[in-house]
């Protein structure tokens, strides 16, 4: 974490695709560009980048950025690219195509696990994974979001460590794809939600293997929270009506990162909404867009980083989800 007039903050912001390419590489760690086209993860100014096909023609695209706090070095592990700089790793790789994923998902998460391990970053804090027709069935009826948990279930089985906060949600193209930033020495706690089921204790009606991620990773006094959504309990609520899936969100947010739950997971502290920095919200419907855009916009706070994208999201009755950081 960037430690700033001695207030902990995040390393990560989202940028507009000039201000990227203004930086030219100075004091980045990585980077994604959430844009109109896949494309292999590559180097550019000699920092990952993957692309993510998550932008409809015309539309602005957006860059997420990982700053370093020193010098960095690189490399390719098993696909991945990554880049560390004493204090975190950030590493982005392509699984494959999406359709029948789950092996590949298995290989590339434990690709990954490896190189935490091997690069001594052992505190994985934050995954998101791009899965192209994500709510898609194969020949056999088997969802491309199913499947991907199914891998990644093995991989968490097969090389046990705690689950970190995560997103999985739907991409344009590309086929499947996953980043995630590492920690190497600090206090990190994964926190669920007083209001949902851990995804990980997902009944089998959702898939034959639960999603492994908890619902946000607290790290030195920042909290990454997972992709959210209008999910009570379990189960999916307020089918079909955008704006009340988008209330359920909010809420579901608020109690997230409020002091409660933080308490609860023996944390000082706690936010609220105005607090989230780094905000991306998921639209299944483009035609939602400016409705979930007003929503959001009167509950986070005018200073935020906030970007929407119109890709689908991970059950075939969610029209919404959200995640950001709070510091
Ligand atoms: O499977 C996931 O990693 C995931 C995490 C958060 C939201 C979501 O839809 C999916
Ligand atoms: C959003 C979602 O899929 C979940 O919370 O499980």
């Amino acid at each position: 974490m960037l430690r700033t007039g001695g207030i902990t903050s995040s390393r990560c912001s989202l940028r507009t695709a000039e201000d990227f390419d203004r930086l030219a590489g100075d004091g980045v760690l990585g980077a994604v560009r959430y844009t109109t086209g896949a494309g292999p993860v590559g180097w550019e100014h000699g920092c990952p980048v993957l692309p993510l096909h998550m932008v409809r023609p015309g539309g602005p695209e957006v860059v997420e950025v990982w700053a370093a706090s020193g010098p960095v070095r690189t490399g390719e592990h098993r696909g991945l690219h990554y880049a560390h700089d004493g204090e975190v790793l950030f590493a982005a790789g392509h699984i494959g195509p999406s359709a029948g994923c789950g092996e590949a998902a298995r290989e590339a998460y434990l690709a990954a696990f490896e190189l935490v391990d091997r690069l001594g970053y052992p505190h994985l804090f934050r995954m998101w994974n791009a899965l192209e027709g994500i709510t898609d069935r194969d020949g056999r009826g088997t969802e491309v979001y199913a499947e991907f948990c199914v891998g990644r279930a093995r991989a968490f089985e097969e090389s046990p460590r705690p689950m970190p906060a995560a997103t999985g949600i739907g991409a344009l193209g590309g086929g499947a794809s996953f980043y995630f930033v590492a920690h190497r020495a600090g206090r990190v706690v994964h926190l669920e939600n007083p209001l949902q089921v851990p995804a990980h204790e997902y009944p089998r009606r959702y898939g034959p293997r639960s999603p492994s991620f908890a619902r946000a990773t607290w790290l030195e006094g920042v909290l990454h929270v997972s992709g959210t959504a209008s999910i009570l309990d379990d189960a999916t609520v307020c089918p079909g009506d955008v704006v009340r899936q988008c209330q359920v969100t909010l809420a579901n947010l608020a109690a997230l990162v409020g002091r409660d739950n933080l308490a609860r997971h023996g944390l000082p502290g706690g936010w609220v909404l105005r607090d989230l920095r780094q905000v991306k919200v998921y639209v299944k419907r483009p035609e939602d867009v400016p409705t979930v855009t007003r929503l959001c916009r009167e509950e986070f706070s005018r200073r935020a980083e906030f970007a929407v994208f119109a890709v689908d999201v991970c059950r075939p009755d969610l029209l919404v989800e959200i995640e950001g950081i709070a510091s």
